[in-house]
Order: C-alpha cells, then sequence, then structure tokens
C-alpha cells in the first residue's frame, strides 16, 4: 500500500518565507515536462501547474498554462517600487458543523497526497461523496510523480454528466498536494507546510482562471483543518502559512475575494 520512500531526511527545506518571497516562490517552480495525452476521463477537470490539460469535459479545467502568475524576474525588482495591483491575502474564519453542507458552488479544500489514494479521514468522505471527483484525482495522480505533484493543486469542478448525487450538490473540489505520501511514509511537518502555501495559491489562481474563462464560478470557500489530522501537522501551523504566506498576484485572485481578501472558512465538526 505505501510506496517505500527513505524515511524522510532530516534535512528539509527551510521554511521562513516573507510574503514576498510567497508571492515569487510558486512561479519559480519547476514546471512539468510535457503533458502526457491523456484519455478522455468521465470527470470534470483537472489540472496540474504546468500541465495544458483540459479537454476533459464540457466543465473544463482550469490549466495553470496559461496560469497569469508574476513571471520570474530577477529578483531586483523585488525592491522597486513599481505599483503592483495590490496583493490579496487569505483570511481564515472557523466555523463548527458538516463541511460537506455547503450551498452549491462551495469550493471544498482538503490536503491529499500525491499516489492517488483518498483512503483515510476526511479524505475518505470526499471519495464517499464525490466518486467522479475521486477518479479524476487518482488519475491525475497516475499521470504525475509525487515529485511534479508535491506543492501543486487540483481543481474539480462539479461534474456535469455525472451521478446524480454528486452533481447536484454542486461542490467544486480543491485538492492540495502537501504531502508526497501518506502514512508512515508521509512527508514531515516541514516539508508539507513548505508544500501548503504554493498549493493553496495555485489552487486560487485556477478558480480565478476558471471564472475568467467563464467556466464557473466559485460563490465560497470551505477547507478542514488541512494537514492536521493524519498529517499530523499542528493545525495552527497550517494556518500560519495559509494567512501569512499565501500572497495572491494579480490573475490568481478568486470573484469572491472582498477588499483585499478571500475568506476561506474552516470547518470543524
Ligand atoms: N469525515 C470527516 N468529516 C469532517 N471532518 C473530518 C472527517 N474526517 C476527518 N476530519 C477532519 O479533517 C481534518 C483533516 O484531517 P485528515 O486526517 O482527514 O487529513 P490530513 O490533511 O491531516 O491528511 C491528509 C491525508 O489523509 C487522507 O488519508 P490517506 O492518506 O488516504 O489515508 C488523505 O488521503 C491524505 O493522504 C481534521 O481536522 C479532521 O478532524
Amino acid at each position: 500500500m505505501s510506496g517505500k520512500r527513505p524515511a524522510p531526511q532530516g534535512g528539509p527545506r527551510q521554511h521562513k518565507q516573507t510574503k514576498l518571497d510567497s508571492f515569487f516562490s510558486a512561479a519559480s517552480r519547476p514546471k512539468k515536462p510535457s503533458p502526457a495525452e491523456e484519455e478522455a476521463q468521465p470527470g470534470p477537470v483537472e489540472t496540474t501547474k504546468a500541465q495544458a490539460s483540459e479537454a476533459i469535459n464540457p466543465t473544463q479545467p482550469v490549466s495553470p498554462s496559461t496560469n497569469t502568475t508574476p513571471k520570474q524576474t530577477p529578483t531586483t525588482t523585488l525592491t522597486t517600487s513599481t505599483p503592483r495591483l495590490p496583493p490579496t491575502t487569505i483570511h481564515i474564519t472557523h466555523h463548527t458543523g458538516d463541511i460537506f453542507s455547503a450551498p452549491p458552488a462551495t469550493l471544498l479544500i482538503h490536503a491529499c497526497n500525491t499516489v492517488g489514494s483518498w483512503g483515510g479521514g476526511i479524505a475518505l468522505a470526499f471519495r464517499a461523496r464525490y466518486p467522479s471527483a475521486y477518479g479524476i484525482y487518482r488519475a491525475h495522480c497516475l499521470r504525475s510523480t509525487p515529485n511534479q505533484l508535491i506543492g501543486t493543486a487540483l481543481l474539480i469542478p462539479p461534474p456535469v454528466s455525472a451521478q446524480g448525487k454528486e452533481k447536484a450538490l454542486g461542490h467544486y473540489i480543491g485538492c492540495l498536494f502537501t504531502s508526497r505520501r501518506y502514512g508512515k511514509t508521509r512527508d514531515s511537518v516541514e516539508e508539507i507546510l513548505a508544500a501548503t502555501g504554493p498549493a493553496v495559491r495555485e489552487l486560487m489562481g485556477m478558480v480565478a482562471r476558471l471564472e475568467r474563462e467563464g467556466k464557473g464560478r466559485v460563490g465560497a470557500v470551505r477547507m478542514c483543518k488541512i494537514n492536521s489530522g493524519l498529517f499530523a501537522v499542528p493545525w495552527e501551523e497550517s494556518q500560519r502559512v495559509v494567512e501569512e504566506e499565501v500572497v495572491l498576484g494579480e490573475g490568481e485572485v478568486p470573484g469572491c475575494a472582498v477588499g483585499g481578501c478571500v475568506e476561506v472558512e474552516v470547518w470543524d465538526r
């Protein structure tokens, strides 16, 4: 079940980004090689960082290939005073209840491994409720390597033609690839946190792109306490990364943002 993988190394990436570091970090991530040609999946959407693979069905994905993330430019530009669009950040509010009770068009976010398993924790609940989304997630994982997926995201719009129940829920599913594997071979806390910021940022950019292209509209964003269960990362640390290290630039801001802020409702039972 679990892939064999050496125990997490003791020297994970340093993790003390500033907002500006974070602002540019995602854009500098290595791009995936050319996208594998893919069979049309029955489910809706998918995307990886540099995967230009769209074309799954009418709901269409959000390909990051035309992502509008700021181009990687010499770091010297960081200090220029050229006015940019004011950055947008994420603000978390806490709620008690069932995350799945969300109205249609809500984006539900959870953390995932990169090997294609929704086998435990809230992922298992996602799998039961959104079987076609699980199929898309799994196929997506099988087309890429853990190192290609880590720190990326997958946005799965509600199915247009799948089973009635899942379609009726009308939820967007947001997968954050925050650990390469799961169980005992999951990534270290530091690695998971280092992957969380870029994955959240990419997901927000995917939503923005989807909306810009007229392919959908996210009304609200809900998230579980990502990484805090089976991945064993204290919730406060993930919260800090999401609120302090994710800075959205031009083209990365979902339409539900208000006043330079995207509200992410964190739901816990
Ligand atoms: N049914 C339910 N309804 C509502 N809330 C539920 C719930 N079950 C748990 N929660 C809460 O949801 C938060 C996150 O806790 P989780 O342990 O789920 O996720 P995580 O982000 O730490 O880890 C990700 C890996 O867990 C999975 O399982 P596998 O690796 O496949 O085995 C994935 O696939 C990944 O790999 C915690 O606040 C839990 O209290």
